[in-house]
């Protein structure tokens, strides 16, 4: 009966539209009172949402026809294609358009570029045991290698490790995101890639460890990642602070929401369920031995050289090197002779032009590690072009993760450019006008060009002209490589990577560089590019001379500590300076205002304060004593505060480079200082991933009860919505950490004891669709919003 009325319905809409178009000019109205372009855009979207739909399911019934199809030949199937030359010989056997070689051959294409095209290699795809390990090694043949570090990666013994912990839901590495307020993770989805994607094998690089080189012969097992499905700020889509990744489970880990108007870091720490032996197969220990003497005679080369052992210099002068005598005029100007061994590990190799992924401490020198063969590089480039360019060429771009960074590092390359006419240095960060950055890009050009990633890749969307002027380009750095290379950040440097002549030479720098941040380097770096490790094997990253120590003491409780151990610290150092870092912004806030009401000198950064405020305070702080700066992530990575003589953690880091990093906030030039971890009983687990490093338990001070009052007293006289931003953020931080945010009632006890530990009498209600989000909707003690 419907169908029948609804045909008679139909049939009237038809013969009335039929009719009127006979008449001319077609319906005035359509049904719902829409009119004709109404109408016709309506069905337009209907037809493209359909096939949007339908592109979805095609493209996951293949991914799921993948999967499926490794799965079986990682459990038993393998025999069956056991034959990879077999498999070769039959292309599009059963994975319907395309047959993994050709995917993988696709996959190449896109990343085809100099040095990218390794990543990728017909045979990628389950390994049969033996076979493809010992095609690895002949393939290597060239190579001088002390250690195969090919075993350092998944591919190992039975060569389908990596791939088989994959298949089966492995894990492979804890996974950190932590995004500061205001990051670009805004609800963007990072889409998983192909089962292939990032598989690299059979490479070769050159591994330098202060003295040895060593080649690299590949260690690349494969991943499959997602980025955190992850909402956060709204108001600064720019700001690239604290933006973070991470290789991630196969599943999605954890949940993950936004927080309206709060802040929001999300970490995800994944614990591994494969053994660390089974993902990173132990070295040959020939191989470590020839490692290890090399190391030894270069150490006492550095001995030799009347350096002390722990010191950062190499005791070699900068008059000894090929730079341009204009340079070392500058850097003589500023009291600079000797290099630090990262410089002189580095500079032959930069200058001669070859690509290098570079791990050295924090605070040795690493800018300057790369801003030398940068001005050398312009200075080449310049002297052989015939000067006819209307607006000069952007020779060297520098990429970092933050806006203070990038303006720090531009400030030393002015200093190092001092007696040089017409060579400059401009950046491109967040939180400026855009159409300012063209005005200035045009009338001050620049050759050396320091950007944070996503303002460089708004210019390169805009079809602004710096695209053109970037295909000259001849340097390409990325400092703090191990984060711009992570989940976080990765695509955004992949599309700038896009715009780049392959043509280049390449450089990445860092103090921490995880396997997985090696295998993905060769994104950006040539086949053949050296390994260039100041630390060396076996030795911590993080100083002798820096005293670390960990307080484990109640969550609630940090907020009386922080002020004592800080007023401590403060009576026993004439001339203090003191970074208190906190997991995300508005607990920033919260204890900035804390310490503020405490009459303590004090100041805050982070990514919910204006650029014009951060730029003020940074610099403050950089020629300041006497004072205290909280802040989130965003000074974690290479901001070099001098004389910082204490840095807290409150509550713990994002993982255990953040870690790293911050504590490399104090102790920079080869100094002293003092390093505090403090963390709740429950977030003990942390640990685990420092264990390695020389940290000190302390105990608890015991803390009088007039001072209690005092900071009870101070707390009471911040202002709720403070505290109520901060509770959202603490809950938003810790539900994304693996470890805490998959029991969601034991978090929301957390949270309480947080929310009445700042003085709230009630924990403030979540929005319904933010509570739906994080998992939280119908949990005691999480109040939702009506
Ligand atoms: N050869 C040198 N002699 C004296 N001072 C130096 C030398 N090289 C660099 N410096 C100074 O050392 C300080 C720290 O350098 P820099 O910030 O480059 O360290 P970094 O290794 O990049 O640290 P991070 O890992 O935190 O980014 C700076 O003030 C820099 O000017």
């Amino acid at each position: 009966m419907y169908s029948t009325i609804l045909r008679e319905r139909s049939g009237s809409i038809w013969s009335r539209l039929i009719l009127s178009r006979n008449m001319g000019g077609g319906p005035r109205t359509f049904p719902g009172g829409l009119n004709k372009w109404q109408w016709k855009r309506m069905h337009e979207k209907k037809a493209r949402e359909k096939e949007n739909k339908l592109l979805d399911q095609e493209k996951q019934l293949y991914e799921a026809r993948i999967r499926s199809e490794i799965r079986a030949k990682m459990l038993g199937g393998g025999n069956r294609d056991s034959n990879e030359n077999t498999a070769a010989k039959k292309p599009n056997q059963s994975h319907g358009p395309l047959s993994p070689q050709e995917h993988i051959k696709s996959l190449a294409d896109r990343f085809m570029k100099a040095g990218a095209e390794d990543l990728w290699n017909e045979d990628d795809g389950p390994v049969v045991k033996g076979s493809r390990l010992n095609r690895v090694g002949n393939g290597g043949s060239r190579s001088s290698s002390v250690i195969d570090v090919r075993r350092l990666g998944s591919v190992g013994g039975d060569g389908r490790r990596g791939f088989s912990s994959m298949s089966r839901g492995g894990r492979f590495k804890r996974n950190e995101s932590s995004c500061d307020e205001g990051d670009e993770f805004d609800g963007r989805k990072f889409d998983t890639l192909s089962p292939f994607s990032p598989g690299f094998a059979g490479k070769k690089e050159k591994v330098k460890s202060v003295s040895n080189v060593v080649r690299n012969k590949g260690l690349f097992g494969r991943r499959k990642f997602r980025k955190n499905d992850s909402s956060t700020e709204e108001e600064d889509s720019e700001e690239e602070d604290g933006k973070m990744g991470g290789w991630m489970d196969v599943r999605r880990t954890g949940s993950s929401a936004s927080l309206g108007n709060h802040d929001f870091r999300l970490t995800k720490r994944v614990q591994r369920n494969v053994s660390e032996e089974e993902l990173y197969p132990p070295l040959d220990i020939n191989d470590v031995r020839e490692d290890l003497s090399k190391r030894k005679s270069v150490e006492n080369v550095v001995e030799e050289s009347g350096e002390p052992r722990d010191s950062i210099y190499s005791g070699r002068r900068f008059d000894e090197s090929s730079i341009s005598p204009l340079t070392l005029k500058a850097l003589s100007a500023s009291g600079i002779v000797k290099m630090t061994r990262v410089q002189d590990a580095t500079l032959s190799e930069c200058l001669d032009g070859q690509d290098a992924l570079v791990k050295a401490k924090t605070g040795t020198g690493k800018s300057m590690a790369f801003l030398l063969p940068a001005i050398e590089t312009v200075l080449k480039a310049t002297e052989s072009s015939n000067g006819v360019h209307r607006v000069p060429p952007i020779l060297v771009l520098i990429l970092c993760p933050t806006r203070e960074l990038a303006s720090q590092i531009a400030a030393e390359g002015k200093a190092l450019l001092k007696y040089h006419d017409g060579i400059d240095v401009q950046t491109l960060i967040g939180g400026t006008r855009f159409k300012r950055d063209q005005q200035r890009l045009q009338s001050e050009p620049c050759q050396i060009l320091i950007a944070t990633p996503g303002r460089l890749l708004d210019h390169i969307e805009n079809k602004s002209n710096i695209t053109s002027r970037l295909m000259a380009l001849k340097l390409f750095v990325v400092d703090e490589a191990d984060l711009l290379l992570d989940l976080g950040f990765r695509r955004d440097v992949e599309k700038i990577i896009d715009c780049l002549p392959r043509q280049r030479q390449s450089l990445l720098f860092s103090a921490t560089i995880p396997k997985e941040v090696r295998r993905v380097s060769q994104l950006v770096l040539k086949r053949d590019h050296s390994y260039i490790d100041t630390i060396g094997l076996g030795c911590v990253e993080t100083h002798d001379k820096v005293k670390q120590s960990c307080l484990i003491a109640p969550h609630e409780s940090h907020f009386h500590l922080v002020p004592h151990l800080l007023k401590e610290h403060i009576n026993n150092t004439a001339d203090y300076k003191i970074i208190v870092f906190c997991s995300t912004g508005m607990v920033t806030s919260l204890m900035y205002n804390l310490l503020r009401e405490m009459k303590l000198n004090v100041r805050e950064i982070h990514a919910r304060k204006a650029q014009l405020h951060r730029t003020r305070v940074s610099d403050e702080f950089k020629e300041s004593k006497r004072l205290i700066l909280v802040t989130s992530d965003v000074s974690a990575r290479g901001m070099n505060y001098p004389d910082v003589t204490l840095v807290i953690q409150v509550g713990i880091p994002s993982d255990r480079e953040q870690y790293i990093h911050r504590l490399g906030r104090t102790g920079r030039e080869g100094k002293g200082g003092k390093g505090l971890l403090l963390i709740a009983p429950w977030e003990r687990y942390f640990l685990d991933e420092l264990k390695d490093l020389p940290i000190e338990p302390i105990q608890v001070p015991d803390l009088d009860s007039r001072f209690k009052l005092e900071v009870d007293e101070s707390m009471g006289k911040i202002d709720t919505s403070i505290k109520e931003a901060a509770y959202h953020a603490w809950l938003g931080y810790y539900n994304s950490v693996r470890e805490t945010g998959r029991d969601k009632t034991t978090l929301a006890e957390l949270a309480n004891r947080f929310c009445y530990s700042i003085g709230l009498e009630k924990p403030p209600a979540l929005f319904r669709k933010t509570a739906v989000k994080m998992g939280l909707k119908g949990i005691s003690g999480i109040p939702i919003r009506k």
